[in-house]
């Protein structure tokens, strides 16, 4: 029987979307910018990389034909092969929102349909009522922030006046989040765990997507450093996915990164969260050596967004994308006839664009396997088209609205 491994490279956008206007996004393209500035020398740091966008096996299997297929123009500097050995497309986001559930859930088979809650008021951003609520829940003295930020940065302003007062820094952005950032010793992790859990409840009437626990630790002489306990408190997705059908058939799941905080828990199988992209990858290949037939293993890599997307880092991006393309032979390696490799993304994060947040881009999808055709995908009029059909690779009928290939 067959097993499906599924990929979410964080944030590796490819292309603006038609209605990224909407969004404050036409224009953005997260690789065709990367690839631009690599060739034109603006990707390069001394010690990280340096010279044009080197991808050679996701070009192989067709990513730079997505790239161009997505936004009508050659990823700058990259050479495309003739023959991509890949079943190579990209899709568009029916969803609205440029946020990882709604990308996530609709790559799963669950398009979101209603309109999220979000904190607009870039200042004094939560409503008078949350804060009264949070602070009296949570049993604090008040709290920092309440504003549109950047969560390093916000960190590095507030971190000294958290310690001294014990209120931890609360923040937001154009996505769907009640973020809360707190140090690790002095107010507690599993405190802060607690607080999220508390105002999950609160902001659940708002319709807000997340609240994320952003601990932290250091020192004002050392400076302040997050750590990997990061958890995301999410509001459950309000269809099936492709997880829930796998689960109720009693299949083999397995979910690396933040797959398990991004669907709430629920037949998200065995959660596997190890810290940063190499381990992950590395965790994944350990867990997919031994998934048995007709299992199926989700994998988020989150890096390309938190660390150099929101950073707006395009050296760091790319340094990242290359370090992953480095580990694509050992994912080709693993996959035994019958298997399926899916690599996509959930939205865009264009690190040469203005801001720290998302962009409204199509994502590329990369299939691949031994027995996988070389047939391109071409354009896919929703990320759904992903559950649909990795829900009939793995026999158990297309799972959600999208089409199948
Ligand atoms: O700046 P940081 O804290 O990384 O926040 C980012 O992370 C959040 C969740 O992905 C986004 O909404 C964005 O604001
Ligand atoms: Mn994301
Ligand atoms: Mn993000």
């Amino acid at each position: 029987m067959a097993r499906a491994l599924l990929i979410v490279l964080d944030s590796v956008g490819c292309g603006a979307a038609e209605d990224a206007g909407a969004y404050g996004d036409a224009g953005s393209d997260t690789l065709g910018h990367i690839a631009q500035a690599c060739a034109e020398g603006r990707g390069d740091r001394e010690g990280l990389r340096s010279g044009p966008l080197n991808l050679p096996n996701l070009f192989r299997l067709g990513l730079a034909h997505a790239c161009e297929a997505s936004t009508g123009r050659p990823l700058a500097g990259v050479a495309k092969p003739a023959q991509p050995q890949g079943r190579w497309g990209y899709g568009v986001e029916v969803s609205q929102g440029k946020d990882t559930p709604s990308g996530h859930w609709e790559i799963a088979g669950c398009p979101v349909s209603f309109r999220w809650g979000y904190f607009t008021a870039l200042e004094n951003s939560f409503p008078a009522e949350l804060v009264a609520g949070i602070v009296k829940e949570g049993s604090l003295p008040g709290i920092l922030g309440n504003r549109h930020a950047s969560g390093v940065a916000i960190i590095d302003e507030l971190a000294a006046e958290h310690i001294r007062t014990g209120k931890p820094i609360c923040y937001t952005s154009v996505d769907s989040v009640l973020q809360i950032a707190a140090h690790e010793e002095h107010f507690g992790l599993d405190r802060l765990y607690a607080l999220c859990r508390t105002v999950r409840t609160l902001v659940d009437p708002l319709r807000i997507g997340r609240v994320i626990a952003r601990p932290f630790t250091g020192s004002p002489e050392e400076g302040f450093t997050r750590t990997g306990n990061r958890k995301d408190f999410a509001i459950p997705p309000p269809q099936e996915t492709i997880l829930d059908r796998l689960a109720a058939l009693a299949r083999p799941i397995v979910t690396v990164g933040k797959i398990g905080d991004i669907f709430a828990h629920r037949a998200t199988g065995v959660e596997i969260k190890p810290f940063g992209n190499a381990a992950m990858v590395e965790a994944a290949l350990e867990a997919w050596d031994g998934l048995p037939d007709g299992g199926f293993c989700f994998v988020n890599l989150v890096d390309f967004d938190t660390e150099f997307g929101h950073r707006r880092d395009v050296p760091g991006y790319a340094a990242a994308l290359e370090a992953f393309d480095r580990l694509v032979p050992h994912l080709e390696a693993a996959l035994r006839p019958g298997d399926i490799a899916v690599i996509t993304a959930d939205h865009g994060n264009d690190p040469t664009w203005p801001g720290t947040d998302h962009t409204r881009e199509h994502v590329p999808i990369l299939a691949f396997g031994p027995g996988i055709p070389r047939t391109p995908l071409g354009r896919r009029e929703s990320f759904a088209d992903i559950a649909a059909s990795l829900g009939i690779w793995l026999g158990i009928g297309p799972v959600g609205p999208g089409r199948h290939w």
